[in-house]
């Protein structure tokens, strides 16, 4: 008997491999044979059969005008023009056509000359997820595919947002609408100079101009045709290529070939510093806005949840410009269209509880609420998936496929499968996909206006009710409150839960006044599910209810599936009389910290600043408490 192998060798010749059984032994013989059964007469002839081109890539053809726009994107002020751009693979070492020199211009003889003037730059442009793949584990320390086929990569130094080194340029075209940081206002827009962005924009564009090759994403932010905008991302890491086309709303074909200029530009050069002797730097890390030029520069950190907090923060400018109020809230539809938004702080489980198999998903993190009603602003979803189960998220668990990426997740070197327990690198463990990875994405990601909007609130003190139901006005009290716990990891420097006041439940990221946006241990999240299915089924609007002292919050005496004890939190207080001094000293924090906004800040006027304030929590004897002043944080965990 005989068995015989063929295989093809490096130069084209095939090789056979005898296998015969006399007595016993087997005698394995080579032949080199012209005998070619291949259509290739070496690798490299191989490797061209292996691909062809079904589709262009869907940048071909187009266009003279995209090359020039990503050049004038790249242009700094050391050349005299922007790189040129090449596509695709390795044709970056053509040398550039000189500039013609314009008669008795100085200027621009002295920018021709320098060396980054000659610099060619390989950019690509809306590159695939496989693409993408390929690059950011060529080229990027740390990144692997793991064994659901999602991409896992490190973030470098900085695994949470950097909230105190975010800096909006101070413009006379904007700056009398923003919010400016002041003593303890709450607000997260520090200043800058628009002189000092233009060193640290120069500083970026230099950096990633001088790289091999670089990596662009064209894509939208709104999914309302009317009010989205163009953003464009350029960046040193594929993976934060990656990331944007996930998070981004990703153009067809045609939108792609006519995008044009971009609205708003960020300048992802995260792993490059800032330097530390220019004015206003307090750190490595700058995050800059210029709403003037629409640009964002990154320096300093590569953690991608600053680019799509670069585009919540823009669209928190300009929408509620144009009457469209933004929002930090997840959303999903019932059956009968009926919109529910979940408004929360990072980490409060917005994705978490908007993604129900039971109602389509709208988005999970940041959307405007328009005459017409809701649109989601993103493209894609962003998980926490530190303890993440397959029993309690199956959604999510299975959008961590191939096109997933996923941050700062430990895995097994040699099954690779990731271990969501660990954190190892950071608590901060995230995922993003795009938003048809979960099966019930309703897309366009649109709908009506929301019949149902739930604040979720991380107590950290464990005194306030796990639900109640809000009337109008103590709504508008808790929205502009924003009481909740900052979880560990989302921001830097947060390790343990914080209690805090967010306005808006999106504190961080508010460019405006909080106001002319509108007016212990967890709970088990099969409990706060039961909750929500209780809210959907229109069960709890029909409940009956008890009114909590000082915060008057009307609390259903039983909901389906939740233990009844659950629904009252003193029954997990030991010491009855310092679950009583908690409250009280919870409802000082509020009153001291609304203080702030009780005018109303010239958003609304007296009266209804005051109905609001009287929404809030009360003394014992039913008046308005006054702020004492003096309130602290103390942690009850
Ligand atoms: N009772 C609960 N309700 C909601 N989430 C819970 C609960 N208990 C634990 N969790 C966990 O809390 C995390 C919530 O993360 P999620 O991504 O949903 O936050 P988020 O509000 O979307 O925040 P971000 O804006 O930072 O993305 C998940 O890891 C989830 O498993
Ligand atoms: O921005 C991030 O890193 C994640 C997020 O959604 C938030 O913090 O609200
Ligand atoms: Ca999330
Ligand atoms: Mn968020």
């Amino acid at each position: 008997m005989q068995r015989v192998f063929s295989a093809i060798m490096e130069n084209g010749h095939s090789a056979d491999f005898e296998a015969a059984d006399e007595r016993g032994n087997s005698i394995w013989r080579l032949h080199e044979g012209i005998s070619n059964p291949s259509r290739a007469v070496n690798l490299q002839d191989l490797r061209r059969l292996q691909t062809s081109v079904t589709k262009p890539r869907q940048d071909e053809g187009v266009n003279q005008q995209q090359l020039d726009s990503l050049s004038e994107t790249l242009k700094s002020t050391a050349r005299l023009k922007g790189p040129t751009v090449q596509k695709g693979e390795g044709q970056a070492s053509k040398v550039p056509p000189s500039p013609k020199k314009a008669p008795g211009s100085h200027h621009q003889f002295v920018a021709a000359m320098s060396d980054s003037g000659l610099k060619g730059t390989t950019v690509y442009h809306n590159a695939t997820p496989a693409e993408l793949y390929e690059k950011a584990m060529t080229f990027e320390p740390g990144t692997h595919l793991v064994s659901s086929g999602a991409l896992a990569t490190l973030s470098g130094a900085k695994t949470g947002r950097s909230p105190k080194d975010k800096r909006v340029v101070r413009e006379s075209g904007s700056e009398n609408n923003i919010w400016w940081h002041k003593g303890s206002n709450g607000s997260p827009n520090f200043e800058m100079d628009e002189h000092t962005f233009i060193l640290n924009r120069e500083r970026a564009v230099d950096y990633l101009n001088m790289l091999e090759r670089l990596y662009v994403f064209d894509g939208f932010a709104g999914w309302d045709p009317q009010s989205r905008i163009k953003v464009r991302v350029v960046c040193a890491r594929a993976y934060h290529a990656l990331f944007m086309h996930n998070m981004l709303i990703r153009p067809t074909d045609s939108e792609l070939a006519t995008f044009g200029t971009p609205d708003f530009t960020i300048f992802n050069a995260g792993a490059f510093p800032v330097n530390r002797h220019t004015s206003y730097m307090s750190s490595s890390t700058s995050i800059d806005v210029n709403l003037r030029s629409g640009e964002m520069v990154i320096l300093g950190t590569q953690y991608a949840g600053e680019m799509k907090k670069g585009v919540f923060s823009i669209m928190h400018y300009l929408m509620p410009k144009i009457g469209i109020l933004s929002l930090h809230s997840g959303c999903n539809e019932g059956k009968d269209g009926d919109v529910s938004l979940f408004f929360g702080l990072s980490g409060t489980g917005k994705t978490t509880l908007s993604t129900d198999p039971q109602r389509p998903l709208i988005g999970d993190d940041e959307h405007c609420w328009s005459d017409t009603g809701v649109f989601n602003i993103e493209g894609g979803c962003y998980a926490k998936c530190i303890g993440l189960k397959q029993s309690s998220e199956p959604e999510i668990y299975k959008a961590i496929r191939f096109g997933c990426v996923l941050e700062n997740v430990v895995f097994d070197e040699n099954t690779r499968n990731v271990d969501f327990e660990s954190n190892a690198v950071t608590e901060n463990t995230r995922a993003s996909y795009p938003i048809d990875y979960i099966d019930n994405a309703k897309v366009p990601c649109m709908g009506g206006h929301p019949k149902n909007l739930i604040l979720l609130c991380c107590d950290a003190f464990g005194v306030l009710p796990p639900v109640s139901r809000l009337t109008t006005s103590q709504a508008m009290y808790h929205f502009i409150s924003g009481y909740t716990a900052k979880v560990a990891g989302t921001e830097e420097g947060v390790t343990e839960p914080e209690a805090t006041f967010s306005a808006c439940f999106g504190g961080a990221f508010l460019m405006w006044h909080p106001m002319k946006y509108g007016v212990g241990k967890r709970i088990k999240l099969r409990n706060t599910r039961a909750i929500i299915d209780a809210i959907h089924s229109g069960e709890l609007a029909a409940a009956q209810t008890e009114t909590t002292p000082i915060f008057n919050l009307e609390v259903p005496t039983s909901v389906t599936n939740v233990p009844s004890e659950v629904l009252k939190p003193i029954n997990a207080w030991k010491d009855k009389s310092s679950f009583n001094d908690t409250l009280e000293h919870l409802a000082d924090l509020y009153t001291a910290n609304f203080e702030k906004y009780a005018s109303g800040g010239g958003f609304v006027n007296a009266e209804v600043a005051s109905q609001i304030l009287d929404a809030g929590p009360q003394r014992s004897d039913g008046g308005r408490r006054q702020s004492n002043g003096n309130a602290r944080f103390s942690l009850v965990l």
